[in-house]
């Protein structure tokens, strides 16, 4: 792959602040006193080990799982005392490895489910697809590569396309942070690139942590790498940085 990432600009205040955020299960500190720092515009890779604490770290940021201790600042959303629901409407987004898509609905059908409409008061019972909704599924299904696949039902969507389904379906509520688990496991080459096109340009405006574990696709992504280990940052910065790190070579990219 050789689109290189396009740079991002970076600004004082992050749009995720984690700060000292520990998680403990029975007294294993899965996440360590944690410091974490996520611009605007930016594609954050986070790599490292099995069992290093990644999934942990975005389950809590998304608030699936509790924080034992420290802080997770959006914008201005402590999320660490809020539900995971009203994480989701603060604008977080966060797709599984799984796709969790309808499969006996089209791609149409799909994204149109995931309109935010239960924002709005009474919104959820006067639903009707007006010409704003259908506009906006037209334009999420352009990005997502889907454009001429609008009336295929799902489950006829090959695995990339499955992937890029839901993260449509995440795009539709205009999340300003968008986390995604190892978005490319099981994709062609071709689909690998295409999804790479696609983070760089739903960064814009936004911020997307990714997980990922294939480093031709980390170096084609991200503008900074976070590396972890035991629950902790290892190492952190461009690419190149870090794979030249003997700490990293020696825990991780060594094996
Ligand atoms: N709910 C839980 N209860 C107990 N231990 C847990 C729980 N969730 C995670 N762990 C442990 O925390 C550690 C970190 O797990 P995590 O899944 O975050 O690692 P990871 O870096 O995402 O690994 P992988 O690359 O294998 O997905 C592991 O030792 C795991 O067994």
């Amino acid at each position: 792959m050789s689109n290189a990432p396009i740079g991002f600009e970076s600004t004082d205040h992050p749009v995720l602040a984690i700060e000292d955020l520990t998680v403990s299960f029975d007294g294993f500190k899965a996440v360590d006193k944690l410091n974490l720092y996520v611009q605007r515009n930016e594609v954050r890779v986070v790599i490292g080990p099995n069992g290093a604490g990644k999934t942990t770290v975005l389950d809590l940021i998304c608030g699936k799982t509790q924080a034992t201790s420290g802080s997770i600042r959006f914008n201005n959303h402590e999320l660490t005392k809020m539900s995971e629901h009203a994480i989701v409407r603060v604008g977080v987004g966060r797709k599984f490895q799984t796709p969790s898509i309808y499969e006996n609905l089209s791609v149409f059908e799909n994204l149109e489910m995931s309109f935010p409409r239960g924002r709005k008061v009474f919104g959820a019972l006067t639903f009707k697809r007006s010409p704003d909704v259908v506009a906006r599924v037209e334009s999420v299904a352009a990005e997502i590569f889907l454009d001429q696949h609008l009336y295929t039902q799902a489950d006829l969507l090959s695995h990339g396309q499955k992937q890029w389904l839901e993260i449509g379906m995440l795009l539709m509520q205009e999340p300003e942070l968008l986390m995604l688990d190892e978005p490319v496991a099981g994709m062609s080459v071709s689909e690998r690139e295409k999804t790479a096109q696609l983070l760089g340009r739903i960064s814009q405006g936004r911020s997307v942590v990714v997980i990922e574990h294939d480093m031709d696709f980390v170096k084609s992504i991200a503008h900074k790498v976070t590396v972890l280990h035991q629950g902790k940052i290892l190492a952190e910065g461009s690419m190149d940085k870090v794979q030249s790190d003997p700490k990293v070579i020696d825990v991780y990219l060594g094996h």
